[in-house]
């Protein structure tokens, strides 16, 4: 019999990310931004043959493809070395060359619309107003265009445009739990929620007619709804709850007149059609986990792109929005079946406060389980741990251990009121929620108190800095990816465009001195005596490189054990994947070095 070794790291790697994809009106042609070459590239595949053909060799991040109505192009996106700097291009079906549209070095480009004859693209820049951004107009036909927005208060960006063009919708975020949506509408602004003086979000948007839009929004509730609002009456009402977690996207299929909406329910996404005539919420059957992009076809078609827990990125279709979903990518871990990937339990504990805090607890196969609990606070921190493929994660399940990530106070898919709790207060409650994971752990006889080690990513990075400093006894080891080592500095270093959140989501540097110093990791660099790995990408544009360096130094000039690396070609994640593969084994050797005695 022949007998297979046990699967290496690089396999863990050879597994494919979707950014984005696109099809087109006919539902010939379906196009994804993969690194299923080594870097992000656009791919092509001509339904209902499934086999992908290259359409770019750009080798960068993705942050969109859409398909004019005619499909004689497709407005693509691209940044340079994750510098987030996207630049739009006009790419033909057939790939090759891109023709720049809106591109400056520099300077952020969000795509917003295109309209159905693809003469005109609406898209929102950081160009000439850096903190609040402008929406403009692009004529491609005459190389002209017109500001619709200035923008004011906060970031505002491009929503929504009317059918006939003839409104358009905008959102200012004032706050990740403060964003207003607006109508543009004869050159008159008008506001889509009453003002009753609280803080709501208006996320997705769109519009069903000239007339009616459908919008998603908390106002007056914790979690997110339905609403409508009649435009020419200027008219809000709320249409319907989520049976279940609150609603995340919503997408119109014209021809049938539903609504798809996809919902948050904690760490897992669900799947709603709501029927605009028949005023129906039905639920349906999804084949993935998490949700991370639906598109409907002009044939009423649903296209989902999605990931489990044991799955990685893979495109699904719903022919006629009904019946069974047929797979048309079918990326897997190669060499190892999906028995032998670990799907996580949900646990819940009380925390120090009282407060239910829902984690994801990834245990470790019994033949391969070394004892070993890694604790994982996520990024954002308004973002949450889900059931999604994460290559990290499975090899290090592989190798024996196994894995905590708690959805802390802050976290989303848990409403609003949840939401704000780490607004102002980045290092107490979500911290204690984090210490408090982990002494629920050990009292569970779910982890060993001796064998424990941290790691952290972003915001997850910070806390791991910050767990470190004030709860070093709890761990053997630490690594920091793209953490923030100091809320003084990170709050002056993120793009112009955050800069208006900055003062609620972290607090003011002079007014909250004190927390600021209280939360600052770097404050507590002399218990900081664990052995460390950081791990920074020099283009990153959300937690710059400033923040590891300052950190790396100081604990370097006390003798601390660090290792630093630092990915000359990377911003606030992996773009390339030689980069992943080599940093993820290092983490793997690190975590190897000091748990092996
Ligand atoms: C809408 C938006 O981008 N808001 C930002 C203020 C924001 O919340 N950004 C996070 C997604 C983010 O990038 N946070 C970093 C610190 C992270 O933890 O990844």
């Amino acid at each position: 019999m022949i007998s297979f070794q046990k699967p290496k790291a690089e396999q863990f790697f050879q597994t494919t990310v979707i950014q984005q994809f696109a099809v087109n009106a006919e539902e010939s042609q379906l196009m994804f931004s993969s690194n299923m070459n080594g870097a992000f590239n656009i791919w092509g595949m001509d339904l209902p043959h499934t086999f992908p053909y290259p359409l770019t060799f750009i080798n960068q991040n993705c942050h969109g493809i859409h398909y004019a109505e005619n499909s004689d192009f497709a407005v693509v996106s691209f940044d340079e070395n994750g510098d987030e700097n996207s630049q739009l291009y006009a790419m033909p079906p057939e790939g090759g060359q891109l023709v720049p549209l809106r591109t400056e070095e520099g300077e952020r480009h969000f795509f917003g619309s295109l309209s159905e004859d693809g003469k005109r693209l609406y898209y929102t820049t950081t160009r000439d107003n850096a903190t609040f951004l402008n929406t403009y107009c692009y004529d491609l036909e005459n190389d002209t265009e017109k500001k619709l927005i200035e923008g004011s208060g906060g970031a505002t960006y491009f929503a929504a445009r009317s059918p006939e063009e003839q409104t358009i919708a905008f959102i200012r975020h004032f706050a990740n739990t403060y964003v207003l949506g607006y109508l543009l509408k004869g050159g008159k602004e008008v506001q889509l929620t009453p003002d009753n003086g609280e803080q709501h979000t208006v996320s997705d948007m769109a519009f069903t007619g000239e007339k009616d839009m459908y919008l998603l929004t908390n106002y007056g509730e914790d979690f997110t709804y339905l609403a409508h609002f009649d435009v020419e009456n200027e008219q809000f009402t709320k249409v319907i709850n989520a049976p279940e977690g609150e609603f995340s996207s919503l997408h119109f299929d014209k021809d049938r007149k539903k609504l798809y909406l996809s919902a948050s329910l904690g760490v897992e996404d669900l799947l709603y059609v709501y029927s605009l005539e028949g005023k129906t919420l039905d639920n349906m059957e999804t084949p993935v986990d998490v949700i991370e992009q639906i598109t409907i076809g002009k044939s009423g078609a649903v296209y989902l792109m999605g990931r489990r827990a044991v799955e990685p990125f893979n495109i699904f279709k719903l022919a006629d929005g009904a019946g069974d979903w047929e797979r048309l990518t079918s990326f897997k871990v190669p060499g190892i079946a999906e028995e032998s990937l670990v799907d996580p339990d949900v646990i819940r504990y009380p925390s120090y406060d009282g407060l239910e805090i829902e984690a994801l607890y990834f245990k470790a196969k019994p033949e391969v389980e070394n004892g070993y609990l890694i604790h994982w606070p996520h990024g954002g921190p308004q973002a949450s741990e889900r059931k999604m493929f994460r290559a990290l994660f499975q090899l290090l399940l592989n190798r024996g251990y196994s894995i905590i990530a708690p959805n802390f106070r802050g976290s989303t898919g848990y409403g609003l009121s949840f939401m704000k709790m780490v607004e102002g207060d980045w290092g107490y409650g979500p911290r204690l929620d984090n210490v408090k994971a982990i002494d629920y752990m050990i009292e569970q006889g779910y982890a060993d108190k001796d064998k424990i080690l941290l790691m952290g990513g972003s915001y997850g990075g910070y806390m791991a800095l910050l767990l470190h400093g004030r709860h070093a006894d709890y761990y053997k080891a630490v690594v920091d990816i793209f953490g923030v080592s100091n809320l003084f500095s990170f709050v002056e270093s993120v793009p112009e465009h955050w800069k208006p959140v900055m003062k609620q989501w972290v607090g003011d540097p002079e007014t909250d001195k004190a927390k600021f110093t209280e939360d600052t990791p770097i404050t507590y660099l002399d218990s900081m005596t664990k052995p460390m790995l950081v791990i920074q990408g020099a283009n990153d544009p959300r937690v710059v490189k400033a923040e590891s360096d300052q950190i790396v130094e100081a604990l370097k000039e006390k003798g601390a054990a660090v290792e630093y690396i630092v990915l000359e070609d990377e911003g606030h994640g992996f773009s390339k994947k030689e980069n992943e593969i080599n940093v993820y084994k290092s983490v793997l050797a690190f975590f190897e070095k000091y748990t092996k005695n």
